[in-house]
C-alpha cells in the first residue's frame, strides 16, 4: 500500500495540461485563466472624484467663499481650468479638472446661486482616486481559477475575452446493482445513489464538466458497455465496485480495456480500495464506493487531477491549521481523514472530530466543514495541539 503523499503525486503524473480556447468574459466564471490577461488602460483612467460636492483649487479653509464655474459628472469632464476663487459642480466618478487639489463634500458646503461658503468644521481629504490607483496599463493578473472578483477586474481592464484551459470533460460511472437514482421508485434490498452528486458538484466546482453515465451493473458486459459511454472524455472516474468482493469489478474489466494502473489501495481511511491509471489514453480514479470515502478521495486526489489538467502549477490539496479542542487517539498505520466541525476561536479555529467515523455515514458529512488530517502513525494529541485539516 502506497502513502496519500506518494499516491497523490502519481496521479498527477497522469495529468497533461488540455488545451486553451478564448471565452467570453461573461461565460468565463470558474474558468482557469492560462496566460496572464494584461490591463489596456490606467484604473481609473483619469484622476476621479470620490465624492458628491465641489472641486477646488488651493488649501481651502472654513468660512472661504467660491464662484461655481461649471458642472462635471461621471461621462461628462469639465474642459476648462479651477483657478483660485473658483469652484466646480462635481459628481461621484467625475474627471478631477485642471487646477483642482481638493473635493470639498457637498454637506460642507452653504450654496446660494452660483456661490457656495465653506462650513466651519471641514472634511479634510483631498477625495481624489489618482490615476492609476487600481492600476496602470500594462500591469496583468495571473492565471488562476477565474472568480466574480476577478471577472470584475478583468472587465474593468478592458478584456472582453480572456484564454482559459478547456474545461476537462469527466465521465462519471457509478457502479452497483443496489442502486437507484433519486426519485425513482427503489426495491427492498436498493439504496439511492447518493455519491454521483457529490462528485458531480465537486468536480464542477473545480472548473469539469460532468456527464453522469448511467449506473453500471455489477456484470462485466454492463461495466464494460458503461465504460464505453466514457470515449471521448478527458477524464474517468468510477464509484464503488472497488474493493475486493465478488461483484468488485472495476478493477477487472477497467484492467480488461487495458487500464494501465498506476496503484491499487493508499494508506488513508477511509478510503483505502483507491485505484489510478491511464484507460484509453486519459486518467482514470476508482474511487471506493462508501459515501464518504468517495468524497475524501475526491477531495484528496480528484480535484488535484482536475486541477492539474487545467494547468494549475499547485494543484496539491492545501491544509490549513487549527486547534483540537479534544484529545485524539494514535492514528494508526493509515492516515486518517476524520468529518471535524470547526469553532472560530481568538487565534486558529478550534477543531472537533465527530465522535461516528464510519464512511457510511452522510448525516455526519453534511455537518462537517473539515477532514481533520491525522498522519499515518501520529501519536496522540492533546487539546490545544495544532493539526492539520482541509476544509469540505
Ligand atoms: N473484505 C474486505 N471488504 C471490504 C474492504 C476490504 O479491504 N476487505 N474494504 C472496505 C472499504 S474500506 C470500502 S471503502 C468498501 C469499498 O468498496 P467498493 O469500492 O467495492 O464499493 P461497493 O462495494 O460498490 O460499495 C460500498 C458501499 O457503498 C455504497 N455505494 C456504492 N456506490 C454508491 C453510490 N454511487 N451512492 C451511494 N452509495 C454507494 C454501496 O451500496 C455499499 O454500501 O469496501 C469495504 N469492504
Ligand atoms: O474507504 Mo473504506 O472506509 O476505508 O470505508
Amino acid at each position: 500500500m502506497i502513502s496519500v503523499q506518494e499516491a497523490l503525486a502519481r496521479v498527477l503524473a497522469l495529468a497533461t495540461p488540455l488545451d486553451a480556447e478564448s471565452v467570453p468574459l461573461l461565460q468565463a466564471a470558474g474558468r482557469w485563466m492560462c496566460a496572464p490577461a494584461v490591463a489596456r488602460r490606467d484604473q481609473p483612467p483619469f484622476a476621479a472624484s470620490a465624492m458628491d460636492g465641489y472641486a477646488v483649487c488651493g488649501t481651502p479653509k472654513p468660512g472661504d467663499s467660491f464662484t461655481v464655474i461649471g458642472e462635471a459628472g461621471a461621462g461628462h469632464g469639465f474642459s476648462g481650468t479651477i483657478a483660485a476663487g473658483q469652484a466646480l459642480r462635481i459628481f461621484t466618478g467625475a474627471p478631477v479638472p485642471e487646477g483642482a487639489t481638493r473635493i470639498v463634500l457637498q454637506e460642507d458646503v452653504q450654496r446660494e446661486g452660483s456661490r457656495i461658503t465653506l462650513a466651519d468644521s471641514l472634511d479634510t481629504g483631498p477625495h481624489i482616486r489618482p490615476q492609476g490607483q487600481d492600476f496602470r496599463s500594462g500591469d496583468s493578473l495571473g492565471p488562476r481559477l477565474l472568480r466574480p472578483n476577478d471577472l470584475a477586474l478583468l472587465a474593468a481592464m478592458n478584456i472582453p475575452a480572456v484564454l482559459a484551459t478547456r474545461r476537462p470533460v469527466l465521465a462519471l460511472i457509478a457502479t452497483g446493482d443496489e442502486l437507484v437514482m433519486p426519485g425513482e421508485d427503489p426495491g427492498p434490498d436498493q439504496i439511492i445513489a447518493s455519491n454521483n452528486f457529490a462528485l458531480k458538484a465537486l468536480a464542477e466546482a473545480a472548473g469539469a464538466e460532468v456527464r453522469l453515465l448511467p449506473i453500471a451493473r455489477d456484470t462485466e458486459a454492463s461495466l464494460r458497455a458503461v465504460f464505453d459511454l466514457a470515449q471521448g472524455a478527458d477524464l474517468i472516474v468510477t464509484i464503488g465496485g472497488a474493493s475486493v468482493g465478488d461483484h468488485d469489478l472495476v478493477a477487472r474489466v477497467a484492467g480488461d480495456l487495458g487500464l494501465e494502473r498506476a496503484f491499487y489501495k493508499v494508506a488513508m481511511r477511509p478510503g483505502k480500495p483507491l485505484m489510478a491509471g491511464r484507460l484509453r489514453g486519459v486518467p482514470m480514479l476508482g474511487l471506493p464506493g462508501n459515501p464518504v470515502s468517495a468524497v475524501v478521495g475526491a477531495h484528496l486526489f480528484l480535484l488535484p487531477l482536475i486541477r492539474a489538467l487545467l494547468g494549475d502549477p499547485a494543484p496539491e490539496p492545501k491544509p490549513l491549521r487549527a486547534t483540537l479542542t479534544q484529545a485524539v487517539a494514535e492514528a494508526g498505520p493509515r492516515a486518517h481523514y476524520m468529518r471535524a466541525k470547526l469553532v472560530p476561536g481568538p487565534g486558529l479555529p478550534g477543531i472537533t472530530p465527530f465522535a461516528r467515523q464510519d464512511s457510511a455515514l452522510l448525516g455526519v458529512l453534511a455537518e462537517a466543514d473539515a477532514l481533520l488530517i491525522r498522519p499515518a502513525g501520529d501519536v496522540a494529541q492533546q487539546p490545544g495541539a495544532a493539526v492539520d485539516y482541509l476544509p469540505v
